[in-house]
């Protein structure tokens, strides 16, 4: 669109200019709509134009006009136009659905203020002029020609992108192919110039040099352009690659093979590795979004992120790629998105076998409405990691999230006493945090992931089964199915109270797995229990509780799994 700052400098220029339109291409369509609200007036009838922009040759009394020629076949236009006599400017118009992205070649033009003034006018929409010889159009036509050919030949539609505007001529699609036989027989010798190959003519017409800001701007554009063409054209294989694996039943994505492509990418360039990360992983994005959209997968799960957390990769234990993750920033955030019912299923670590109960979640599940469905079990090995090769002696920092350092307290205090530690929100968030004197604690992936250096590997105290368990969430149902049941209760401060309930599970045989005290926030000395049942309570032993307790709230009746079915 032209901006109202550049629509006013035209004002001034030929007031009331009556300009005509000619054509139902879209180049026409846009040009008319651009011309409302100029100072222009957009005449319906050809007869009353002082300038006339036509797709075809005019047919009409052309004294007193002038006349900008779109036409495609200029040795038959500029002479008719020279015949008669009128100002004309002869343009061939490369134009690709914007303004922006379009390249106008200018044949022939005659001295005249209304045709100046309309050239001024497209180049303020954005349009490179050019102004080409004979013998360069002929190069261009013939081009284009030869592109519309094998477009319509390979059923291609990126090639027919290029093509595209040849189409605005319907009348004319027979001369443009006639033209490309007689075009093609030279492709064959060698002197035919290199700028035919459709691609290899847009791409070294990126790679030259642009001289002018102009050109460099315009270049910017062409570059974004292809670029687009180029994405949709990923989506395209995408989609085809997506069908494919649904009738095999394959994965989505495997996370390895996207790691490999990424990894491919960032060896070939020296842009920032992270924001080129970045642009790749989003694009990959849309492509597994087509894919799940495919498949019938609108669901989603909630996992502490970024990317490359403990509990990502427990998510692609359970459910390979076969789901779209919401990486959230806290447990507290996940749990409360699953409540509202803004990702279906959570992931949370709920204890580990040397840091013991991951107390928010505890805590974050004792205040919101979410059950508990399942529980699933990852070995968890940290890493030190560092964005340099660091002597430990030099690590001023670390940075992890609280279990990972609880987990690793044995090295840290052996080899890294002088570090001070800072806790982040999860170990694969210390990545935003690293600078050149840190060092983190994450997972060996999350540190292939971003590019880090691995310093120190199996740092965890406990060298074997250091297991973190997780629970597997969703909105509340009510299903009471399951080995384990979860549950919260309050007893009354009285001598046995707890002893009461937790003879309530002995009398009926049932083991219990786990038991943790929190304070109920109330008074101090008032607490609230947590116990895991190594049983599914029935209706019978809830009214049991209910006698002995002050208040009880079960959390989920759950089995461990190895695989979250998400087509059920
Ligand atoms: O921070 C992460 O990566 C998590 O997913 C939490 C966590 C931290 C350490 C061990 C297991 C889970």
């Amino acid at each position: 669109m032209l901006k109202d700052s550049k629509k006013q400098n035209f004002q001034w220029r030929l007031r009331g200019l009556k300009v005509h339109i000619r054509g139902k291409g879209p180049l026409t369509e846009s040009l008319k709509k651009e011309l409302i609200g100029t100072v222009w007036e957009l005449t319906d009838s050809i007869l009353q134009a002082e300038l006339v922009v036509s797709e075809d040759l005019l047919d009409v009394d052309l004294s007193g006009k002038a006349v900008v020629d779109l036409y495609p076949f200029k040795d038959k236009s500029v002479a008719f136009y020279r015949e008669r006599s009128v100002p004309f400017v002869s343009i061939f118009p490369v134009f690709y659905k914007e303004f922006a992205f379009s390249e106008f070649y200018v044949l022939e033009k005659s001295e005249d203020e209304r045709i100046t003034t309309f050239l001024d006018f497209l180049k303020n929409l954005g349009i490179i002029l050019k102004d080409v010889s004979w013998g360069e159009y002929k190069e261009i036509l013939e081009k284009y020609s030869v592109l519309l050919f094998l477009a319509r030949a390979l059923k291609d539609s990126f090639l027919m992108g290029y093509a595209s505007h040849l189409l605005n001529w319907r009348e004319e699609t027979g001369n443009f192919l006639a033209l490309a036989e007689k075009v093609i027989p030279r492709l064959k010798d060698n002197d035919f110039p290199v700028e035919h190959s459709e691609l290899i003519g847009e791409f070294s017409k990126l790679f030259r040099p642009p001289v002018s800001l102009n050109e460099m701007r315009h270049k910017i554009r062409l570059i974004d352009f292809v670029t687009l063409g180029l994405i949709d054209e990923r989506m395209k294989v995408a989609k085809r690659i997506a069908e494919e694996k649904k009738k095999t039943d394959s994965p989505v994505d495997l996370r390895e093979v996207e790691e490999q492509k990424v990894k491919e990418i960032l060896d070939r360039t020296s842009l920032n590795p992270v924001r080129v990360r970045r642009v790749f992983e989003e694009i990959m994005k849309l492509a597994k979004e087509e894919e799940y959209r495919l498949l019938g997968i609108s669901k989603t799960v909630a996992v502490l992120g970024p990317m490359g957390s403990f509990s990502d990769e427990m998510a692609l234990k359970l459910i390979g790629s076969r789901i779209p993750i919401k990486y959230c920033a806290s447990t507290d955030e996940i749990i409360r998105m699953v409540e509202k019912g803004e990702a279906d299923y959570g992931i949370v670590p709920i204890e580990n076998s040397t840091h013991g109960t991951v107390i928010p979640v505890l805590d974050a599940l004792l205040n919101h409405e979410v059950e508990v469905f399942g529980e699933a079990k990852l070995e968890v090995h940290h890493c030190l990691v560092a964005k340099r090769r660091l002597d430990l002696k030099e690590i001023k920092r670390i940075y992890s999230h609280p279990q990972a350092i609880s987990q690793s307290l044995g090295f840290i205090n052996a080899y890294l006493p002088h570090a001070e530690i800072r806790y982040t929100t999860s170990t694969s968030d210390a990545v935003n945090l690293l600078d050149d004197e840190s060092a983190a604690i994450m997972s060996e992936n999350a540190a292939r992931m971003y590019g880090l250096f691995i310093l120190r590997k199996s740092i965890q105290d406990l060298k074997e089964k250091n297991i973190t368990r997780f629970y597997i969430i969703r909105r509340k149902t009510g299903k009471m199915e399951g080995k384990y049941t979860s549950l919260f209760f309050g007893v009354q401060d009285k001598p046995g109270a707890l002893k009461a309930v937790l003879d309530v599970f002995a009398n009926k045989g049932m083991n219990l797995r786990k038991l943790e005290s929190r304070p109920a926030r109330t008074f101090l000395g008032d607490y609230v229990f947590f116990v895991e049942v190594e049983a599914p309570l029935g209706k019978e032993d809830l009214k049991d509780l209910e006698k002995v307790t002050a208040f009880y709230k079960i959390i989920g009746v759950f089995d461990e799994i190895e695989e979250l079915d998400v087509f059920e």
